[in-house]
């Protein structure tokens, strides 16, 4: 692909895509905001159809069209499968966008700014835009982390299996056809009202050789789903990464958040480490060839305690999860050994999709937001209610208000604190068992004796579930501090791989010592090393 001229945007890679204008498409409502771009619902004007546009971001128009672009739209054009997003088009403007500027494009703002001033006032807002390119997506109701949030979602196993089932089967597909997604985690799992789940966001995406004899960047995939190969500065991998991911999601399904939520890179690998042990030439032949390996190794001995911190998950469920947590990414389970696997073959068997419960539409963006809104308006209620004592203590007494919560929390579900039973799918005795401790800090899991149920997004107050942490650095940003694949210098405080290796020699994250976890008895049913 010719690489475009400073300032000028490639379009070789549009027109064989068509070059219809976004005029054609009336925006609806803002659903999602990515690194890359921002997500629109849309209505084509014609048809009626509902689609998803996602704005392609330009802020550095003299680095040309932006690669991430690129590669998800030379990607996509290749892939067509029921587990891959369809990109169906790229639309253009040409010059100044109307809503560009206006507050992202709400439908609402539209129909609240009617009258003759309106243009004239976006063509001044406007008047430095440059128009924009959209590619053009099927409309997909949810994903995967704007669902289990949103609705506080408790997932049936046949439900779990259905999902699992289908990013495996979407996996597979790109993995045969040598592309590695590299930014698999739960906002980038598209599900629709059909119970259909496609895998979307190819930006970081990328044609591999098989013989893993490229050299490529290992500053890929969100943090808190990036395997131990490519913190350990791997630059040559293959789709093994996504199958690290694919364990992250598994669990997180099955237990109802994020399981590794490191604060960094080296808390990553630290938290990895306590889960799926230290890493040695005998469970990782050739680990020590890493580049980072001699920094960033743990100073002590971790066994690993995947049987043990999952043993609620059923025999075959943590089987599965422990085959895609492996540390060696050349003994870590491919998508095909994964849908081999007895979980999917065994009773409860995956639900057809079809069969799923239907949900209100829910992105990862719009639960965010909602969030933040309730967030804010809690602080202006206490605000205004500290302000009303500190007045009540200063001069004579007011006419007494009551403070309500605004209306938007009357009455309303709140993500984290509501544990409301799901919309069922299936039988409650399909549900695991009551999930252990994890990684993360003791407000973020509920004490024991909580009877929350396991796949429950347990979501007590201030306990976490998926918003109880900002989300981590995305893959793609890169997060280090000392940059470039440089070995890391030591000491200091882990702040990030330019300054030092994580301090191994502290707590465990479970709050256990390693010691006294027991895992040997448990584990050995299983035949394997957890
Ligand atoms: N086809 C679609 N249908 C419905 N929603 C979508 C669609 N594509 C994307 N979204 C929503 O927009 C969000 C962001 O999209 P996407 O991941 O493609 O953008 P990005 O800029 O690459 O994001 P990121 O920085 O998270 O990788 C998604 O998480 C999803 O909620």
């Amino acid at each position: 692909m010719a690489a475009a001229a400073p300032g000028q945007i490639n379009t070789e890679p549009l027109i064989s895509l068509g070059s219809r204008s976004v005029d054609c498409f009336k925006k609806l409502e803002h659903i999602g905001e990515g690194t890359y771009g921002q997500v629109f619902t849309a209505r084509e004007t014609r048809t009626g159809e509902i689609v998803a546009l996602k704005k392609i971001r330009m802020d550095n128009e003299k680095e040309g069209f932006p690669i991430t672009a690129i590669r998800e739209i030379k990607i996509l054009k290749k892939l067509h499968h029921e587990n891959v997003v369809k990109l169906k088009e790229i639309v253009t403007s040409a010059g100044p966008e109307r809503d560009e500027l206006r507050n992202q494009g709400h439908e609402r703002d539209e129909q609240e700014n009617q009258g003759p001033d309106r243009d004239k006032q976006e063509n001044q807002d406007t008047s430095k835009s440059k128009g924009g390119i959209y590619m053009v997506f099927e409309y997909m109701d949810h994903d995967l982390t704007g669902l289990t949030v949103r609705s506080g979602q408790t997932f049936t196993v046949p439900q779990v299996k259905c999902y699992m089932k289908q990013l495996l089967t979407g996996l597979h597909y790109c993995h045969v056809n040598k592309v590695l997604h590299r930014d698999i985690k739960g906002s980038n799992l598209l599900i629709d009202n059909e119970g259909k789940l496609k895998l979307a966001d190819f930006g970081l995406a990328k044609y591999y050789c098989s013989n893993h004899e490229g050299n490529l960047t290992n500053r890929v995939i969100t943090l808190w789903y990036r395997p131990p190969e490519l913190l350990l500065g791997a630059t040559k991998y293959g789709p093994a990464v996504d199958m690290w991911s694919v364990g992250c999601i598994f669990a997180e399904l099955l237990h109802g958040k994020p399981i590794l939520q490191g604060r960094n890179e080296p808390d990553q690998l630290n938290k990895i480490f306590e889960l799926c042990g230290s890493p040695d030439e005998i469970n990782w032949p050739d680990v020590s060839k890493l580049p980072w390996y001699n920094n960033l190794k743990p100073t002590k001995t971790m066994k690993r305690c995947v049987g043990e911190i999952f043993g609620h998950f059923d025999f075959h469920a943590l089987d599965l999860l422990d085959h895609l947590l492996t540390l060696d990414p050349n003994q870590r389970w491919t998508a095909k050994q994964a849908l081999n696997a007895d979980y999917f073959w065994a009773d409860p068997l995956p639900c057809d999709p079809k069969s799923l419960p239907k949900y209100e539409s829910s992105h990862e963006f719009q639960t965010k937001k909602r969030k933040q809104q309730q967030q804010h308006q809690t602080e202006d209620v206490s605000k205004r209610s500290k302000s009303q004592h500190s007045h009540k203590n200063d001069c004579p007494p007011p006419i007494q208000h009551t403070v309500q919560a605004p209306p938007q929390l009357q009455g309303s579900h709140h993500p984290m604190t509501d544990n409301q039973p799901p919309l069922s799918a299936g039988p409650s005795h399909h549900h695991y068992g009551k999930p252990h401790s994890l990684p993360g800090g003791p407000s973020r899991y509920p004490p024991s004796g909580n009877q929350s149920g396991p796949y429950h997004m347990n979501r007590g107050d201030q306990a976490g579930g998926y918003s109880g942490r900002p989300y981590p650095p995305q893959g793609r940003a890169p997060p280090y501090a000392g940059s470039g694949p440089s070995a890391p210098s030591t000491g200091g405080a882990p702040a990030g791989y330019g300054i030092g290796p994580p301090n191994y020699s502290q707590n465990s994250q479970y709050g256990v010592p390693a010691a006294d976890r027991g895992m040997s008895t448990r584990n050995e049913q299983y035949g394997r090393k957890y």
